[in-house]
């Protein structure tokens, strides 16, 4: 498997991904139009022929027929063509001393705090490709494109996990929240989300902060909470750094995870070495897994590897990954995947 950016032959894929995806993944809508011209804001995000900020890199998962098998994205900065929004769970007190008198509720304030960040979005594995370390190979290539490339982003980085919703598509928080205000089902309203109507919306929900006592216990339980689903990407966000700071979205309550760039592991460790070609048959097999990739842009590659060794600033590998990588000047960029395995590469 490689990971690439997407193109223009990608889109039937990315269809098929998109009706597998299930409700609340709403960077995905399974609308053909939609996504093609996702793709196509994607092609000129990477060929650089677009404003920074409205940049959106979409990559796949690429087997060996080049089929794509995944996706995942980064959307350089969020919040300048319309607000985007989330809630913030902040502490209000109720006191009196006097008469014995304390609560202390959540409250949920509707802000556009993340405007400028980066957001790591659209991570989605066909299932019947996910384990091998797919889904750890896509979350993560998205690091290392980003050291490459630094001045395309932020200083800061979130993710907006999906929330919950249960087998028939209901959102307990949007039924008890949102759907009050505008009377739709979860499943219309987050079709409509990643559609692009998103601040229309926003705007139409409650403006005031919402006591979260006031909600149903239903609802209440949402809030920071993720899809069964999704468990597995926010596993793999929070062990590479980024943290839950109070933020959830405003339709499904799922949390906002967040951190700044330049503090994540994958960020300070990776390093760049000169690639070697050697006989598999003298690489040792079965190591913990490296991550490299390339250091270009349009055609960015990013691939795990599990047999190599490395020596000084020399890195032993198979032919064929070499190959795969289109690297310049033998120079690969190197991480282990995971950040238990990072000692062993310093
Ligand atoms: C998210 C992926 C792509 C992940 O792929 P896989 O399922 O193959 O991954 P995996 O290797 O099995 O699991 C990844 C890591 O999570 C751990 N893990 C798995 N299940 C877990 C659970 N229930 N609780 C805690 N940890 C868990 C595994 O041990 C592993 O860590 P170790 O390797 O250490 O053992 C997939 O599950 C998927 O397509 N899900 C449906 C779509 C979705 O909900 N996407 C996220 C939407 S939110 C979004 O897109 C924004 C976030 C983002 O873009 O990153
Ligand atoms: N709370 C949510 N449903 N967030 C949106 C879905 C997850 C993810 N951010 C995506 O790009 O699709």
């Amino acid at each position: 498997m490689i990971v690439r950016p997407i193109a223009h032959k990608d889109l039937d894929a990315l269809y098929d991904l998109a009706k597998a995806a299930g409700v609340g993944m709403n960077s995905l809508p399974a609308d053909r139009d939609y996504l093609a011209q996702k793709i196509d804001r994607a092609v000129e995000s990477f060929q650089q022929s677009i404003p920074r900020e409205q940049a959106s890199y979409l990559f796949v998962l690429a087997n060996d027929d080049d089929r794509a098998l995944g996706v995942c994205g980064i959307e350089a900065s969020i919040g300048w063509d319309e607000p985007w929004y989330t809630y913030r769970v902040s502490q209000m007190v109720h006191a009196c001393r006097d008469i014995n008198i304390y609560t202390n509720t959540p409250t949920l304030f509707l802000t556009n705090d993340q405007i400028g960040y980066s957001e790591l979005c659209s991570l989605l594995v066909h299932p019947d490709a996910r384990g091998h370390k797919n889904g750890p190979l896509l979350s993560r290539c998205r690091f290392l494109f980003i050291r490459q490339f630094r001045e395309l982003f932020g200083e800061k980085l979130f993710a907006e996990m999906r929330g919950f919703n249960d087998e028939q598509g209901h959102s307990p928080f949007w039924d008890d929240l949102g759907k009050k205000f505008f009377n739709m089902e979860f499943e219309r309203i987050d079709f409509l989300t990643g559609r692009g109507h998103r601040s229309i919306i926003a705007e139409l929900m409650p403006k005031y902060p919402v006591y979260s006592h006031l909600l149903a216990e239903s609802a209440r339980n949402c809030i920071g909470k993720v899809h069964p689903n999704t468990q597995p990407a926010l596993e793999m966000l929070k062990q590479e750094g980024l943290r839950y700071e109070n933020y959830v979205a405003i339709f499904d309550g799922g949390p906002v995870m967040e951190a700044y760039i330049d503090d994540l592991r994958l960020i300070k460790q990776a390093q760049q070495l000169t690639a070697v070609a050697t006989d598999p048959a003298d690489l040792p097999s079965e190591q913990a897994p490296i991550l490299l990739s390339n250091q270009k842009l349009e055609d960015y590659r990013c691939r795990l590897c599990f047999s190599y060794r490395l020596d000084g600033e020399q890195l032993y590998l198979p032919q064929n990954i070499i190959d795969g990588l289109l690297l310049e000047n033998q120079t690969v960029t190197l991480a282990s995947l995971y950040a238990k395995d990072a000692n062993m590469l310093s």
